[in-house]
């Protein structure tokens, strides 16, 4: 009798359910196409939506109607506008949101051989790029990947536009207590994790403007009834500490979730982009 040799013991069947790894952990495929041009003289505008880092209300297709309107003006076609997704909190907690902005800007970056940044924030969007122009606060020797990622971004970005933003959540704290309902959501360690208070690294940001060339924009409505003015005004006391170059854009621009559709807005983001 032939001894039957290496014949299976068993037959284990493996686990059929193995988990869906997701294809797109930082939301890339939620990136809104709002207007491209293949032109090499293209300006690019990349919006950042608001939400303070957790409202699934806010989207990138809050700037839906702003782009429209630039897209009327840009007779030329000279622009493509892009929208970025990012994960909430309190699932997903600071730095990780601002992370998945910085990878998903570098994806499309490099795939669309993208130049000429100008990069669009409404409320937590304009905190993203706050703390993406205090990147030099690291020695590049101690960045992370995420970081070295807002290193490269920067010698892209021409232009800021920081729409009714949030700066420093100290002061955004003491001014309004009530905000800790969502703060405590992205920085569940406290907001002492938010390194980019500027007071501290107005320093790095004006290193990172100096080197980068980056003008940058100072949008507040004297509508807006979520953010008073305390945020920008603070802001710019301390850039003006560093004698900071910047533009500032005051006006009746609507409600805290109107100025990101204000026909005011996109005209002042078209006539300071070429
Ligand atoms: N809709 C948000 C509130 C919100 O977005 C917000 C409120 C006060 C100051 C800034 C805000 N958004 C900034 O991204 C929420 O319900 O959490």
């Amino acid at each position: 009798m032939i001894k039957e040799i290496n014949k299976p013991k068993a037959i284990v069947r493996m686990s059929t359910t193995i988990k869906a790894i997701s294809p797109d952990p930082t939301l890339f495929n939620k990136t809104l196409t709002f207007q491209e041009t293949s032109k090499s003289s293209r300006e690019t505008v990349i919006y950042i939506h608001g939400g303070a880092w957790n409202d699934p209300s806010n989207t990138p297709n809050d700037f839906n109607s702003l782009a429209n309107v630039i897209k009327s003006m840009d007779v030329e076609s000279n622009i493509c506008q892009f929208s970025m997704e990012y994960r909430l909190s309190p699932e997903i907690t600071n730095p990780r949101n601002l992370y998945d902005v910085v990878a998903n800007i570098t994806r499309l970056v490099k795939e669309k051989g993208l130049t000429s940044l100008n990069i669009v924030g409404h409320s937590v969007g304009a905190t993203f790029i706050w703390q993406i122009l205090s990147v030099l606060k690291h020695a590049q020797e101690n960045m992370n990947e995420a970081q070295l990622q807002m290193l490269e971004l920067l010698r892209t970005v021409k232009r800021v536009f920081l729409l009714d933003g949030i700066y420093s959540l100290k002061e955004l704290l003491e001014e309004y207590p009530q905000y800790d309902c969502f703060t405590k959501l992205a920085f569940p360690d406290g907001i002492q994790m938010y390194e980019e208070e500027p007071s501290i690294v107005m320093s790095h940001v004006k290193k990172a403007l100096f080197r980068f060339h980056v003008d940058m924009h100072v949008v507040h409505s004297y509508h807006d009834e979520l953010l008073s003015l305390r945020q920008t005004n603070s802001l710019i006391a301390c850039l003006q500490n560093y004698q900071i170059n910047f533009r500032l854009y005051l006006d009746d621009l609507g409600l805290h979730n109107d100025v990101y559709k204000n026909d005011k807005v996109a005209k002042y983001i078209f006539d300071n982009t070429h």
